[in-house]
């Protein structure tokens, strides 16, 4: 799969931006429920879902305890994000200071989870985008499961297929098909430029019913 490359300007896209985007696509079912808090506010991270699911299981290989996410681990590439589906498991966490240091080298983008991150204010220190319901320290040998890798998932009431492209930040996180990118990528890069046309006019005091009337864009 073609690794993602924003385009110049793609940091000015929001997930409020790619919402309104996809709702003028069609799409009105693409913002997860639920906001899923990254570890240090102010947080972005867009890039191609690489999807893996954990289910409770307490099988433990001795040999090679973490065996199927290393393999994970060691399959992603740039620009992609990682998606870990828990069922908003309180059983343990997911994701640490470690698979972030691995998931730096291979140019991934950040990690989104429904279940829980440690190590936190290790993750905040190496500025990697991380995005959780919850955080606890405790280790998901013995306690949970990666059952499936690379395949579609659900988080926050959201499908996400993996290579679907996902923004999260600090309002939440958005999914954008990818039959469907090309077409909610233009719609949004157009509304971004046209927000920043809206913005500098309102803040140059001209009044919000005229730049509305105007551009009818909010
Ligand atoms: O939750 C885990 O087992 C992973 C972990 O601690 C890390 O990546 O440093
Ligand atoms: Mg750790």
């Amino acid at each position: 799969m073609a690794a993602f490359e924003p385009a110049p300007g793609d940091e000015r896209l929001s997930t409020a931006m790619l919402s309104d985007s996809l709702d003028e696509c069609g799409l009105r079912s693409q913002v997860l429920q639920g906001r899923l808090a990254p570890v240090v506010a102010g947080s972005r991270a867009f890039g191609r879902a690489a999807t893996a699911r954990f289910a409770p299981g307490e099988h433990d290989e001795p040999e090679d305890p973490y065996g199927a996410a290393i393999d994970f681990i060691a399959g992603l590439g740039r620009g992609e994000l990682v998606v870990f589906a828990t069922a908003e498991s309180d059983a343990s966490a997911f994701w640490g200071e470690l698979f972030s240091a691995a998931a730096i080298g291979a140019g991934v983008v950040g990690v989104l989870t429904d279940g829980n991150l440690r190590d936190t204010e290790r993750i905040a220190a190496l500025q990697f985008p991380a995005f959780s319901r919850s955080r606890r320290p405790i280790d998901y040998r013995r306690r949970m499961a990666m059952v499936e890798s690379r395949t579609t998932v659900t988080i926050g009431g959201v499908r996400i297929a993996d290579g679907d492209l996902v923004m999260a930040d600090d309002d939440g996180a958005v999914v954008i098909p990818r039959e469907r990118e090309f077409e909610v990528l233009a719609a949004a890069r157009l509304r971004a430029s046209k927000e920043s046309t809206v913005l500098a006019e309102l803040l140059a005091g001209e009044s919000l019913r005229a730049v509305w009337d105007r551009h009818r864009i909010l």
